[in-house]
């Protein structure tokens, strides 16, 4: 054959072209591409540049043109602007942008966009109807896959079958009181392993990554039992996956999607995610082949105390394949992890802004440990008693929310509501969570920071079991809301509190002299806590309770 001259890995990479792509006339016109690629590697990548955003700009005029004035577009300044901009813009404004559409059409459905798909943001005034719809009309599980781009971060296992979420809700939470003293018990290890000593004097910080290991090594201790969860290897899967999963699909989502399989080829989280999950697989797959024997025996061991040993206790035949066991352990803490120590470090940067809380939260864990005994002792009803803690948690949820969007679902056919706006088949829905409960007529002035604001609610008669950090409204969707919503967060609530009560109890908290509150860190939806923020801790006096630990 005549071949015109090439140069670098031209020939080669033609010869790796399969022999019926051969063709004559495809030939030619191929190989002098690769040939012009390589050459000219930045003209090209100049031209890939400008088609991407010629054909993001086309297809934003049909969104739009498309878009009829039941839902109206908010987020795009013309009808021009490439959608691969609009991206650029949700990433960087989404808090303005979602803000600005729910002030504009608090009551009615309207929609962004972004490279990879157009969001019907919807009014809370459709979760009653929406929160009891089956999953084959709108599901949650589709969303999730789909905001978590599921097909390049491994997390499409989801769809398989729901056993995660079925242990968490029949298994984790009618359990949680018989987990609360082995959580105390990894805490203490963790606390060893992870706070510096301190000898009384004040000691800088960094929260992110010492609450990141406490909170990955005491849900370790109820994820997999002992000793498993000493293994330093899962402690860095557990933490690391959930860590290169969000760079991933934060920059996949700035390209539209059909070009996310390629993007996804040259991203070295999505490699490294790639190999957490292999490394998962190989580590945990004797546990519970070892687990799945025992169990058929009937075997009752302490390690039965584990989601691990839940999950294969109630999982289907289908369902229990040792490598997928494995592989869903590693998505539930990618769901349960950072959420929860998130939250924690939010709460401590909360309380060195506003140190007057402090001796009020010990006076209150102080009457819990007169009436119960030390910590190490304490139930789950031991912790519900911190009311003022659990109203602090969830107002410094609501100044920090995880993510500004929620209640994500995508249409499976197409459902007429009530007031016969129509969600069409393939639709993905959203509530912009926070600024519904920002919201004055929800959160009178949303703008302090009032601690106690839902404990003085729950002061009020026949109030006394809501507005609890874990409880769902039609308002509050922090955790979704109905028969979707979080299965993780009464066990989010005991963890996030073992581990204040301990830190509370045992330091002194502040900020280095001169400095504010870290500023929270937002991309996307997503608002993270400042992982370099720094605050200053001195272990306190022991106290009277913790003597008494020490001597028995
Ligand atoms: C502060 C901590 C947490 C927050 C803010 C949070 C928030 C959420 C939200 C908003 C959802 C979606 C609900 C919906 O679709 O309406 C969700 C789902 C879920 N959460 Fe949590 N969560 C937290 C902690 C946890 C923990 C500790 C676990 C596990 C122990 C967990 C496991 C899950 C699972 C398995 C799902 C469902 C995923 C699916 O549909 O497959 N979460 N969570």
């Amino acid at each position: 054959m005549d071949h015109p001259k090439a140069v670098g890995y031209a020939p080669y990479l033609f010869s790796r072209i399969p022999d019926a792509v051969k063709i004559e006339s495809l030939q030619k016109p191929l190989r002098l591409g690769v040939q012009y690629a390589l050459e000219h590697p930045y003209q090209v990548a100049t031209i890939a540049v400008l088609l991407i955003i010629g054909i993001t700009s086309l297809s934003s005029v049909v969104t739009i043109s498309a878009n009829d004035n039941e839902v109206p577009l908010y987020s795009v300044r013309s009808a021009w602007e490439p959608q691969i901009w609009s991206s650029w813009n949700f990433f960087r404004r989404a808090a303005e942008i979602l803000n600005g559409g729910y002030k504009k059409f608090p009551n009615r459905i309207w929609k962004f966009t972004r490279a990879d798909v157009d969001m019907l943001v919807l009014p809370p005034r459709y979760v009653k109807e929406l929160r009891s719809l089956p999953i084959d009309i709108a599901s949650p599980t589709a969303a999730h896959a789909f905001n978590l781009s599921g097909s390049h971060t491994n997390m499409n296992i989801i769809l398989k079958n729901n056993l995660h979420f079925r242990t968490l809700q029949e298994k984790l939470t009618p359990n949680l009181n018989r987990l609360a003293r082995p959580m105390q018990e990894e805490l203490e290890y963790a606390i060893n392993m992870e706070i510096p000593e301190s000898n009384g004097e004040w000691v800088q910080i960094k929260p992110y990554h010492s609450i990141l290991r406490l909170v990955a090594r005491v849900s370790a201790r109820v994820f997999l039992g002992v000793p498993l969860c000493r293994s330093e290897e899962w402690l860095e899967i557990s933490t690391e996956f959930t860590e290169n999963t969000f760079i991933s699909l934060v920059i996949l989502r700035m390209f539209p999607r059909f070009l996310h399989g390629i993007v996804s080829w040259f991203l070295p989280s999505v490699w490294r995610a790639n190999n957490y999950i292999r490394r998962a697989k190989r580590l945990l797959t004797p546990e519970i082949k070892e687990r799945q024997a025992a169990w058929r025996k009937g075997y009752q061991t302490e390690k039965q105390m584990s989601l691990l040993s839940w999950m294969i206790e109630i999982a289907s035949e289908a369902e229990s394949k040792p490598q997928d066991l494995a592989h869903l352990e590693v998505v539930i803490s990618l769901a349960s992890i950072h959420t929860s120590q998130m939250n924690a470090v939010h709460v401590l940067y909360d309380l060195a802004a506003h140190p007057e809380c402090i001796p009020i939260l010990l006076e209150e864990i102080d009457s819990v440990v007169k009436e119960k005994g030390d910590c190490m002792s304490w139930d789950k009803t031991s912790f519900y008693k911190l009311k003022r803690l659990d109203s602090l948690m969830r107002e410094s949820q609501r100044h920090n929310p995880p993510t500004l969007l929620s209640y994500h679902r995508i249409m499976q056919r197409d459902h007429i509501l009530s007031d016969g706006m129509v969600l069409p088949k393939g639709a993905h829905i959203t509530m912009p969570v926070n600024a519904i409960q920002n919201d004055p007529l929800v959160t009178p002035d949303p703008e302090e920071f009032q601690p106690w604001r839902y404990f003085d609610l729950r002061s009020q008669e026949g109030q006394g079991h809501l507005h609890q950090f874990a409880t769902t409204e039609e308002n509050i969707l922090n955790f979704g809301k109905g028969k979707f919503a979080c299965p993780g967060r009464f066990f989010a609530s005991l963890e996030i509190k073992t581990i204040l009560v301990r830190l509370l109890m045992d330091y002194d908290w502040r900020l280095p002299v001169g400095t504010e509150r870290p500023a929270n860190v937002a991309a996307h939806e997503f608002i993270f806590p400042k992982q370099e923020g720094v605050l200053e801790f001195r272990k306190r006096k022991k106290p009277e309770v913790e003597a008494t630990r020490s001597e028995e």
